[in-house]
């Protein structure tokens, strides 16, 4: 064998990729990493060896996106050895709230230079962290990181539809590298080194989701809904620029392109979950009633702490988790708002 075949033997080894969570959006990630790469190789981590099995011998994730069939080179394992033994990257879709004990749990296991790119949006209740705070504390040491946003429905990702997301990392090299894992003719990728700006983006348009929904289920009409969507961006460029977001990503895909989705587009589970608040369902019944997770159901009171941290006011999002914590009821959160003193714009 010469010393160009032996090279070429070197570069045409799979990259390996191991995906936390098998949920709605990790199990489309790994599709639409494993569809146009053929030499890729995805291995979801879940916890239930059934779903693993399914996905193994069926090719369908038989609890999220069934009705999708997984390509080929997507497995499933509940053997976090096994998952991410090889990995060359790791995409974290675990719901926020699980974030740290689920990384605590892999710490020993996942090796230090494997960048961890996340997609979970939200903040931690009790520290109020973003993920990249998380991941380092969880861990217990630095991590290479990246943070994966933009509007981006994971049904919409399994049916090729043209999406747009952002890379969010401190290194610019390694968002690049993602750029071209991640881009493909269905996925535009920019990148930005505003890793503050993404994330708190990400997880505040929840809330606010929460709030067009309450507006859409309690009937407001068009001009209510404009005006709280006009009102909650404002809020969340008030509060993302105190905490240090550039402008252009709060004005970017990751910042209003995923507040026009998930406030407007039904497939929002967040949105979905305040139609129902607003059509008078009780909080607790409905979230007994998913198996999806909403993550401003939480990150909407830690908003409230921000609020009072950077003193910012902001009516709408404190006003969800108020109807959250059942202290307002949808329509006295209307009533309030609307009779908050009039203001000059700012
Ligand atoms: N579904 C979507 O369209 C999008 C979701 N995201 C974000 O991705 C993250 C994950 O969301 P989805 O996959 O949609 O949620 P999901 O509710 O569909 O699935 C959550 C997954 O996390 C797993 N999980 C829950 N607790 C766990 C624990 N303690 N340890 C390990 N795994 C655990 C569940 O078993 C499930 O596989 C969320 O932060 C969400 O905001 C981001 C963009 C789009
Ligand atoms: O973040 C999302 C799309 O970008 C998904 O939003 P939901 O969690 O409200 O479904």
């Amino acid at each position: 064998m010469t010393v160009t075949m032996i090279i070429c033997t070197i570069c045409i080894v799979s990259v390996q990729v191991v995906v936390f969570g098998g949920g709605s959006f990790g199990t489309a990630m790994a599709c639409a990493l494993a569809r146009q790469k053929g030499d890729l190789n995805v291995t979801l981590l879940l916890r239930d060896p059934y779903v693993c099995k399914d996905i193994n011998e069926r090719h369908v994730n038989t609890r999220y996106l069934k009705e999708y069939m997984l390509p080929n080179n997507v497995t499933a394992t509940t053997s976090f050895v096994e998952a991410i033994q090889g990995a060359q990257y790791a995409i974290h879709a675990v719901p926020v709230q699980h974030s740290r004990t689920f990384l605590q749990s892999i710490a020993d296991i996942l090796p230090p230079d494997v960048p961890i790119i996340s997609v979970s949006k939200g903040l931690e209740v009790g520290s109020g962290k973003m993920m990249s705070e998380v991941i380092p504390s969880a861990l217990g040491r630095k991590q290479p990181a990246a943070f994966l946003s933009g509007p981006s429905f994971a049904k919409e990702i399994m049916d090729l539809r043209p999406t747009g997301v952002v890379a969010a990392s401190k290194d610019k090299n390694l968002a690049r590298e993602l750029q071209s894992l991640f881009a493909s003719p269905y996925l535009r990728v920019n990148t930005t080194t505003d890793v503050t700006g993404v994330e708190i983006c990400g997880a505040l348009k929840n809330v606010l989701a929460l709030a067009a929904g309450i507006v859409e289920g309690l009937d407001l009409g068009h001009n209510a809904m404009a005006a709280l969507v006009a009102q909650g961006c404002a809020e969340i460029r008030w509060l993302a620029e105190k905490m240090g977001a550039k402008p252009a990503t709060v004005s970017g895909l990751s910042g209003l392109g995923d507040i026009m989705l998930t406030c407007y587009g039904s497939l929002s589970r967040n949105r979905s979950v305040g139609v129902r608040l607003g059509q008078g369902e009780a909080l607790a019944d409905i979230l007994a009633s998913s198996n999806q997770v909403a993550e401003g159901v939480s990150t909407a009171g830690v908003v409230v702490s921000l609020a009072r941290t950077y003193r910012v006011s902001l009516p709408v999002l404190t006003a969800v988790a108020q109807v959250l914590a059942g202290a307002l009821s949808p329509k006295e959160a209307v009533y309030e708002i609307m009779n908050l003193p009039q203001i000059e714009e700012h």
